[in-house]
């Protein structure tokens, strides 16, 4: 299957592309982001075949089902990675929390969140290509702070890649942020910047798009590409794990074949929803999409109003960091889905240049078919953990937005699956003070010594080791130094 843009083609470059051409220089027409061309249908029993199925072949199928042009002994390589998850045979297993109410938690791989799902084998495709071309690949990663350390991990000394990660200098938790300047690959630059997420997503894109740094790469015979989910190669490994957690449920007899669900998602960049949103296009029974945001509700607003407004808004740091975004990356992709590339190259124009996008009333209504949303504060999550960890369930301050669009948006007694993104692991302060009810400045090591002793919850060794990890990376730079330092790596290397 080929891949098309958002925004249409300028004639340029050419009109469809294949998924490899799609994942290696995902940069497009107008600053659209690559599509397939037409979802694949699944067969209506395609979901009772693989019941008994593994994860890796539930993969498998669903990947053959987009016929990407991937040699099948490097789609199965790189799904084995999934076999260093904490459960090879369950990489994101399912906890029942209450009678109608499901926990999918996606965080048992290296770095600790819902990434490793898709870098592990991205990461593992992007790069072997890269090697069988003979082609040298610099991979940008902007991150609010879970994309980071994943993509780190994943190309970490791969031949032929090097990785350039941005984070926001104070706008990740400690361990975040600890994952990335620890990370020793020979092959890796993390660049804290002096600035917020979207800060370091809009110099991603504007190295995308900019044809003299790409040229000022060639004189190295390098390419570009990118590791966040404006790169459709993640995005096809996220689609995958929707289909996972109906097949748990139906394996746990909790519902019967054909019995519609709702699937709560944290989200931020969009890319999870997505994925959600085309795994139904494909054929999942879900009722409906379920959105969890912050305090930066940019997605509640625009699914309750149509209206994309970031004219004005300042991007606020709260205690669920990896959703601090105001721009977001994927609502582009289901805005194609539903009204085509020329309507799609309309709004974001309008988004690019005066900070706002209106949508008609029977636009706003098409969206709301699919998804409904509402925000969160601190105040409310820090509620929730404790409320739910008094019942026996550890939970993150991003997994507990999702218990307000549980509580609040659910309009049938439908059993409900809420996407745990993140492990607690990453944010123990915060579940600390939740617990503990307190407003006191643990460190994060403190933190997630009191909380495994006390609630006998498992430290992955990773995170244990990072407070001894020498730093690798103290680079703190202005935003406009980005290009230069990211030249000098290049040069350096
Ligand atoms: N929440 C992300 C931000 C980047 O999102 P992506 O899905 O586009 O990689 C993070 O934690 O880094």
């Amino acid at each position: 299957m080929n891949f098309i843009e958002t925004r249409g083609n300028d004639g340029i470059k050419p009109i469809e592309v294949p998924f490899s051409e799609a994942i290696l220089n995902p940069s497009t027409s107008f600053g659209g982001l690559y599509v397939p061309k037409e979802l694949p249908k699944l067969e209506d029993n395609f979901i009772l075949n693989h019941v008994n199925s593994s994860y890796k072949e539930l993969a498998y199928d669903i990947l053959k089902a987009f016929e990407i042009d991937i040699d099948e002994n490097e789609i199965k390589k790189a799904l084995d990675l999934y076999d260093n998850f904490d459960n090879a045979s369950n990489p994101c297993p399912i906890v029942k929390v209450k009678d109608d109410l499901f926990v999918h938690e996606q965080y048992h791989g290296p770095t600790r969140a819902f990434k490793d799902m898709a870098l592990q084998p991205f990461g593992s495709i992007l790069s072997s290509i890269a090697k069988k071309r003979d082609e040298k690949y610099l991979i940008l990663a902007a991150t609010s702070g879970d994309t980071g350390p994943a993509a780190l991990n994943t190309f970490k000394n791969k031949e032929n890649i090097q990785v350039v990660c941005l984070y926001p200098d104070g706008g990740t938790s400690d361990v975040q942020r600890l994952q990335m300047v620890c990370e020793d690959g020979k092959n890796l630059k993390v660049l804290g910047i002096k600035g917020n997420f979207d800060d370091a997503q809009s110099a991603l894109k504007n190295l995308l798009a900019s044809k003299t740094f790409k040229e000022e790469l060639e004189k190295d015979n390098i390419k570009l590409s990118a590791a966040n989910s404006v790169n459709f190669g993640r995005i096809i490994f996220q689609i995958i794990y929707h289909f996972w957690s109906y097949i748990q449920l139906l394996k746990q007899n909790e519902i019967t074949f054909g019995e519609k669900i709702y699937l709560v998602v944290p989200s931020g960049n969009f890319g999870n929803v997505l994925g959600a949103f085309y795994a139904q296009e494909m054929g999942l029974p879900i009722e409906k999409l379920l959105v969890a945001s912050n305090e930066n509700n940019i997605l509640t607003q625009w699914i309750n109003t149509g209206i994309y407004d970031i004219r004005g808004k300042e991007l606020k740091l709260t205690k669920s960091p990896a959703m601090d975004i105001l721009k977001s990356s994927n609502i582009e992709r289901v805005i194609y889905s539903l009204f085509g590339a020329k309507r799609t190259k309309e709004l974001m124009e309008d988004l690019n240049s005066n900070n706002i996008f209106k949508m008609s009333e029977s636009e706003t209504k098409a969206l709301q078919k699919y998804f409904s949303a509402v925000f969160s504060d601190d105040t409310f999550g820090t509620k929730k953990i404790k409320e739910f960890l008094d019942n026996g369930y550890l939970m993150d301050p991003h997994t507990a937005t999702c218990i307000k669009a549980y509580e609040e948006l659910k309009e049938k007694p439908l059993k409900t699956v809420i996407y745990s993104t993140a492990e607690w692991t990453k944010f123990s302060p915060t579940v600390l003070n939740a617990l503990n009810q307190n407003a006191e400045k643990y460190t994060d090591k403190d933190a997630l010594e009191e909380i495994s002793t006390k609630y006998d919850a498992f430290l992955p060794q990773s995170i244990k080791e990072l407070f001894n990890a020498k730093i690798n990376h103290s680079l703190v730079i202005e935003k406009e130094e980005i290009e230069s330092e990211i030249v000098n790596f290049i040069r350096k290397s």
